[in-house]
């Protein structure tokens, strides 16, 4: 019986074909397990498969990149540094030392750092399925399994999995994988980063994917996120039609985002560091909306030096001799752990804890050494350097950034809107900075005091939700330019209402830059402003989406 199964739509497209799943997980090694009582033995065991891992990741690196897919190789090449990280090493030789067997030592020696991984927020909690990968490819090898990784098939497939690791996505050919189906992943996991960049539809979070019978038909919506069983062919025949029709509009839509009707509404691009300038570039962005800058100073016992930083920030800088790039000082605490920036004390609840620029009052110089890093960053470079402070709350903590950006050099500094009572007193904030940038990811965690880290609460961290809108309206009419930086502004119907809400700008992940593009081509900024006004006099998030809908009548052309 054909059946639709609903999961996470995050690489658009249709795609239909029989289900390949990937080989079954590798189980746990024994908990007991114990080596024979040669440690030296067992140790070089150990190492040996790791160093194997790593160079199968490189080789197949090498031949993604031989395929023209750079960003594979990369991904590849830096989960091979990892299979190699000499404290992953120590990790099982240390286990190794005391007794225990190969296989459950690599498995315990990544699990510390599977644990750091997972808490250090979402963009490095998605790397915990590369580590995982690394670690299964090892125990692999130790205990002679048959390696995971993706079927052979002569005919082209949906490729079913619990979740994609980089090394099995980046040597596929996406002529024989006609999309993705995963039941793990997110938006940020590179099943759904690296679908996008090869351009394969991609569902992830779908509930009994894996359950899913190789040689299934299904066709797979990856803009709505559905699964559909045993489709007819003429079902398959208007999708497939349907998503041409979504393409042709995609490749029409070009050049600086605005209104039907000309508003401008620049889009840029959110970015972890220099690596993502490509893909940014490549997708139109007209700056950067939002340069997280914690990358450069994960995985550390001791802040970047200002050399370091200062390259960083420059290399970013440099991309957009015309744009403007808005760099986000350090955002450290709650989701983004730092080692060196540890909380003063035990949290019971970090997201309300020191985090953000509560963490730069504390230690002020890491503050001060990262503005002065920009400054030096921008100078004598053309492109606009904004700076902006993350978890601010009120007036007083604008004022105290904008100060500390001025004495530091830096002509233009603005706050993120992520604290409710910022939101609703957005017009204190206004006279202390240039600009505003909202953060609907923390923003709807506050408004719905639904931490973003736990899985249960997705109902309530949905940027739909109208109080999420009310609280946006105030920040949006509060007399400075305000942008959106969140993931809201990825989503082509909200970045509509955004934009009706009085949004300046949208800022996202690059891939997500041309359907957003597309859809506010096809929108007058009063068609805009009417879903905005349907949108907030709903009572749900649902009804908020389906009330904006109904004035955005172009989405229909582009399959959304
Ligand atoms: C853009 C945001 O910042 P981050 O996701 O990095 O907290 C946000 O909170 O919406
Ligand atoms: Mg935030």
């Amino acid at each position: 019986m054909p059946e639709v199964l609903s999961g996470a739509g995050v690489s658009p497209g249709v795609g239909a074909g029989p289900v390949r799943r990937i080989a079954g997980a590798v189980p746990e090694p024994d908990a007991g397990s114990r080596h024979g009582g040669d440690a030296a033995a067992e140790r070089d065991g150990a190492l040996a498969a790791l160093e194997a891992v790593a160079a199968d990741l490189e080789e197949r690196g090498a031949r993604a990149a031989a395929g023209g897919n750079t960003d594979g190789r990369d991904v590849l090449n830096a989960q091979a540094l990892m299979a190699r990280d000499p404290g992953l090493a120590d990790g099982v030789t240390a286990k190794i030392g005391e007794g225990t067997g190969a296989a459950r030592a690599v498995f315990e020696a990544f699990g510390v750092y599977r644990e750091m991984l997972a808490g250090a927020g979402e963009y490095m909690a998605a790397r915990v399925s590369d580590l995982d990968d690394i670690r299964d490819r090892a125990i692999a090898r130790l205990l002679d399994l048959p390696m995971p990784g993706v079927p052979e098939s002569d005919e082209p497939f949906v490729l079913v999995a619990r979740d994609l690791a980089p090394a099995d996505t980046a040597v596929l050919d996406p002529a024989q994988v006609v999309a993705f189906v995963t039941e793990e992943g997110g938006p940020t996991s590179h099943t759904a980063i690296l679908a996008r960049t090869m351009g394969v539809p991609a569902v992830v979070a779908l509930a009994g994917a894996t359950g899913l019978a190789d040689g299934t038909r299904v066709l797979v919506d990856g803009s709505a996120g559905t699964v559909r069983t045993d489709p007819s062919e003429a079902e398959v025949a208007a999708a497939l039609a349907a998503g041409a029709a979504r393409d042709s509009a995609l490749a029409e839509a070009s050049g600086p985002g605005a209104t039907k009707d000309g508003h401008a509404v620049p889009l840029l691009a959110n970015v972890g560091g220099p690596k993502d300038l490509d893909a940014a570039l490549a997708n139109g962005a007209e700056g950067v909306g939002l340069y997280r800058t914690e990358f450069l100073f994960l995985d550390r016992s001791v802040p970047p030096s200002d050399e370091e930083q200062e390259d960083a920030y420059r290399k970013v800088l440099e991309a957009f001799p015309e744009g403007r790039v808005v760099v986000r000082t350090l955002d450290a605490g709650a989701d983004k752990p730092l080692a060196f920036l540890p909380p003063p004390g035990e949290e019971p609840n970090p997201a309300l804890g020191e985090r953000g620029l509560r963490m730069a009052r504390r230690h002020p110089g890491v503050l001060t050494a990262q503005l002065a890093a920009l400054a030096r960053a921008s100078a004598g470079l053309s492109v606009k350097l904004q700076v902006m402070a993350p978890m601010v709350a009120d007036a007083a903590e604008a004022a105290f950034f904008a100060g500390a950006c001025r004495e530091a050099g830096i002509e233009h500094p603005g706050v993120m809107i992520e604290v409710p009572a910022a939101a609703l007193r957005a017009r204190d904030l206004a006279p202390e900075v240039e600009f505003f940038s909202v953060g609907t990811n923390d923003l709807t965690q506050y408004a719905c005091a639904a931490d973003r880290q736990v899985g249960g609460l997705a109902h309530l961290q949905d940027p739909w939700q109208p109080a999420v809108l009310d609280l946006v309206a105030p920040a949006a009419s509060a007399g400075v330019p305000c942008g959106v930086c969140g993931e809201a502004a990825a989503d082509p119907a909200l970045a509509c209402v955004l934009v009706g809400l009085g949004v300046t700008s949208l800022s996202m992940s690059a891939p997500s830059l041309p359907l957003v593009r597309a859809a506010l081509a096809r929108h007058t900024l009063e068609e805009c402003r009417r879903a905005a006004e349907a949108a907030r006099a709903a009572r749900s998030a649902a009804g908020a989406r389906e009330a904006a809908r109904s004035h955005l009548p172009g989405l229909a052309d582009l399959g959304i």
